[in-house]
């Protein structure tokens, strides 16, 4: 088989300014290669469906909001099942494997994924890879049947088991080739996307007619390009179990305080969906939005404020938030996980205590703090709320989302495109090439709407006006002062 060493993007323009950023395909680098009529057109469930295939050409905006002058702008290939398919049924052998944290629809995932292969395209030989990337050459790999994974959407995690690090790029392609693997089905993060875009070229190098197909994991909803990840809404839903218990417990104390750390370690959407949905919430930092505690406009004048208002308060925080703040006060050694992703301070705990402290040398008022989740249990991972979100089974609405990503990547790796992400834009199904996704961070952007509203339904200062006009004036006063 042929193999060339260029992968550049692949961008098509058309007129009035339309352009496709478009994802590889095995012609591009494996010429005549045999297609067959896709199966689906038998099935007596697609067959009554008027125009089920998607037309070559089908491509979805990236923005859609558009005005009378405004140029098409940039496309993304539309997912859908194709008239052509470029594998003959019994010759596939796909694998699948879940890398990174966990996030709930993992197993819904790996279900559609197994039970698209088998009743759409009647595919037979689907292996699960155990523990994540490291599991292609560390671990054993397990058989998956419609049967075998009948009822895993119910449950939490992931059956496959998942881990950071151990990416090594050639011993997993080693192993692709050694398994006699042609599809591989990774669901993972921007870290496992940034991997999988690795393996997509190492075999692209290699000439090899294999699919990488990525499917978008994050709890933190950080991937950028696509409208929100699986498992999103059922963190936010989850997370309103520890806003409602840590606004019972204030409630109940004099000048009670509940503090609740949620996941979100560089973008802050969970935290700010949650107090969007609860209304229960007095304050919610995140870490694109910069806080501070002490002075005019600090979140300890806010905290007295509202405690003298309405007797009780609940913040919440996302993990990523203040992490500079708190660098500053505990000393400590910057440290990494597995997969090079900074670990952060427990943010949580250190502004409870500031807060602690704040108040008793105030000694004008008497607070009940509760941080939830705080709970003094001998292992780490249960004295931390987070986890809570992140391990329930996804909700209803996130199950037809994961079956629509997982179907959608099946068709894509049987019409023979590769290199792509599977992902929701303006609420289409597409293909996104790696490169897309994987070069930069999807992050909450203060100067807009949905952050305003959040300011506007807690009434919170927004640290970083309220501290810019606090320099600006100080400035003011230098120079009129000749400080
Ligand atoms: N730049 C990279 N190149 C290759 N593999 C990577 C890269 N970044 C992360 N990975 C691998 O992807 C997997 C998951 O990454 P991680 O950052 O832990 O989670 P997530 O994918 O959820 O962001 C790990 O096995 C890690 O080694
Ligand atoms: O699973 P670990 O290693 O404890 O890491 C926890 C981190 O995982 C996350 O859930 C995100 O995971 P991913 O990087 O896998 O998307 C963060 O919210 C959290 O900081
Ligand atoms: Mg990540």
């Amino acid at each position: 088989m042929g193999s060339s060493p260029n992968s550049k993007p692949k961008i098509v323009r058309g007129s009035a300014g339309y352009v496709l950023e478009d994802v590889p395909h095995f012609s591009d680098y494996i010429p005549d290669l045999p297609t067959y009529s896709n199966p689906l057109q038998d099935n007596p469930a697609y067959s009554v469906v008027k125009q089920y295939f998607v037309h070559v050409d089908d491509s979805v905006p990236q923005k859609i909001i558009a005005n009378k002058d405004s140029p098409r702008g940039v496309h993304f290939r539309r997912a859908g099942p194709r008239q052509k398919v470029y594998f003959d049924s019994d010759d596939v052998q796909a694998a699948i494997v879940t890398c990174g944290g966990l996030c709930p629809g993992l197993n819904t995932v790996i279900r559609e994924l197994v039970c698209a292969m088998f009743h759409m395209y009647g595919v037979k030989k689907v292996l699960g890879i155990n523990g994540g990337y490291k599991g292609f050459y560390a671990h054993n790999t397990i058989t998956l049947t419609p049967k075998t994974v009948n009822d895993i959407h119910k449950r939490g995690g992931t059956v496959l088991g998942s881990s950071r690090g151990g990416h090594d790029t050639n011993k997993i392609v080693d192993s692709i080739q050694d398994r006699g693997i042609n599809q591989v089905y990774i669901i993972g993060g921007d870290g496992t996307q940034r991997g999988a875009s690795r393996i997509f070229e190492e075999i692209r190098k290699r000439g090899l007619k294999v699919a990488v197909v990525g499917i978008p994991k994050t709890i933190d909803n950080d991937i950028q390009v696509i409208d929100k990840s699986f498992g999103f809404d059922t963190a936010v839903e989850e997370a309103q179990r520890a806003i409602n218990a840590a606004h019972v417990e204030a409630e109940s104390g004099e000048n009670g305080i509940g503090v609740v750390k949620l996941m979100g370690r560089y973008s802050g959407f969970i935290a700010m969906y949650a107090t969007l949905a609860s209304r229960d919430v007095d304050c919610c930092l995140i870490p694109e939005s910069p806080f501070y505690l002490e002075g005019p406009g600090g979140l300890f004048e806010f905290t007295e404020k509202r405690l003298k208002e309405n007797g009780h308060m609940v913040i919440v925080i996302a993990e990523g938030a203040g992490q500079e703040l708190v660098s500053e006060s505990i000393h400590s050694m910057q440290k990494q996980d597995a997969s090079g992703n900074k670990l952060l301070q427990d943010v949580g705990l250190w502004i409870s205590q500031k807060i602690k402290e704040h108040f008793a040398k105030l000694k004008t008022m008497t607070i009940n703090l509760k941080y939830i989740g705080c709970i003094a249990l001998s292992f780490s991972y249960l004295t931390d709320p987070t986890y809570m979100i992140r391990a329930v089974p996804s909700n209803a609405s996130d199950n037809v989302y994961c079956t629509l990503l997982a179907q959608s990547a099946v068709h894509g790796a049987m019409a023979g495109y590769t290199g792509f992400t599977s992902g929701l834009v303006n609420g289409r199904h597409t293909y996104i090439p790696f490169h897309r996704i994987t070069e930069g961070q999807n992050k909450v952007i203060i100067t807009d709407r949905m952050w305003a509203r959040l300011l506007s339904s807690t009434n919170q200062p927004s640290f970083t006006i309220a501290k810019s006009v606090l320099e600006e004036k100080k400035e003011e006063e230098e120079e009129a002062t000749g400080n």
